[in-house]
């Protein structure tokens, strides 16, 4: 027991996620070099850090894009370190993907139905199977309905039928997030969730944020918007050159010298 009369274990049992002494090298280059932190569950917390500080990089160690070269990755208690990212979504840590070239070939409708690619569509012998046939549709009908809940959810349900390459960036900002809570997250990893994205969209989509955080799902953002992150982050992580330089709320950072020196002497 702590000072506190909190366990250690109680308190990982808090974190949704925790990271340590991760380690990521390309060739000669480090780019993540023993970074540790921990996010609390139903919160929003950003991840900042001056260009090539290992953020993109820490992401993709914990969306299992990338294997660590040393450190370990825990979700909800659990060693994750390793897994791929498809492993990860079904345990409920998932994080948006920027819409590729080739998914703009597809409808925004489309785009949503892949984040149901192996529930949808169950081998076809089966749908000639009366009973079987029965309850697929059902559920297929069941999926579509969340599709489309979702999409107006978002405010994107209009788009429905648009090819997905004729949408602004920020609209495609909000079909991202809304095919990643296809999956049933846990916990969403947003990168750059604002680039492109003009303010009556930013205010539309740091509100569903912000309620989907009420509803207890947990949020880690890396945004370069430093209004963005003070204003909404409860918690914010620094990084630079590969470490954990800072972590605190908004004010802290703020008033943090370090930080303000990452940043070679700008305002943040
Ligand atoms: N695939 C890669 N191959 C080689 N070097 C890489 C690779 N990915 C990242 N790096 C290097 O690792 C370091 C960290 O990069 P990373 O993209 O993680 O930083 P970042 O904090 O996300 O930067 P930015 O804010 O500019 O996007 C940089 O020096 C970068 O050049």
């Amino acid at each position: 027991m702590s000072e506190a009369g909190v366990s250690e274990q109680e308190r990982a049992e808090a974190d949704m996620l925790r990271v340590s002494n991760l380690e990521k090298r390309f060739g000669g280059i480090v780019a993540v070099d023993g970074a540790s932190f921990e996010i609390e569950r139903g919160t929003i917390t950003g991840l900042i850090g001056p260009n090539g500080a290992g953020k993109s990089t820490v992401f993709n160690l914990i969306t299992g894009v990338y294997n660590p070269d040393a450190g370990r990755v825990i979700f909800e208690g659990e060693d994750v370190t390793g897994l791929r990212p498809y492993q990860l979504v079904d345990r409920g840590l998932v994080r948006t993907f920027q819409i590729s070239r080739e998914l703009s070939g597809m409808t925004v409708l489309e785009n949503m139905l892949l984040a149901f690619d192996d529930q949808l569509g169950e081998s076809l012998w089966r749908t000639v199977v009366p009973g079987v046939r029965r309850s697929i549709v059902e559920q297929e009908r069941a999926l579509l309905e969340r599709v489309w809940e979702t999409l107006e959810l978002f405010e994107i349900d209009h788009l429905a039928h648009e090819d997905a390459a004729n949408l602004s960036g920020g609209q495609r900002k909000l079909l991202e997030l809304s095919r990643a809570l296809l999956t049933d997250p846990e916990m969403l990893l947003l990168d750059e969730p604002m680039a492109g994205v003009n303010p009556t969209l930013e205010k539309k989509l740091l509100e569903r944020i912000h309620e989907l955080r009420s509803q207890g799902y947990t949020f880690l953002l890396v945004e370069h918007d430093m209004d963005v992150i003070m204003n909404n982050c409860e918690t914010v992580i620094v990084m630079h050159q590969g470490r954990v330089l800072s972590r605190g709320s908004p004010e802290e950072i703020q008033a943090d010298e370090r930080v303000i020196e990452a940043y070679l002497g700008g305002e943040i």
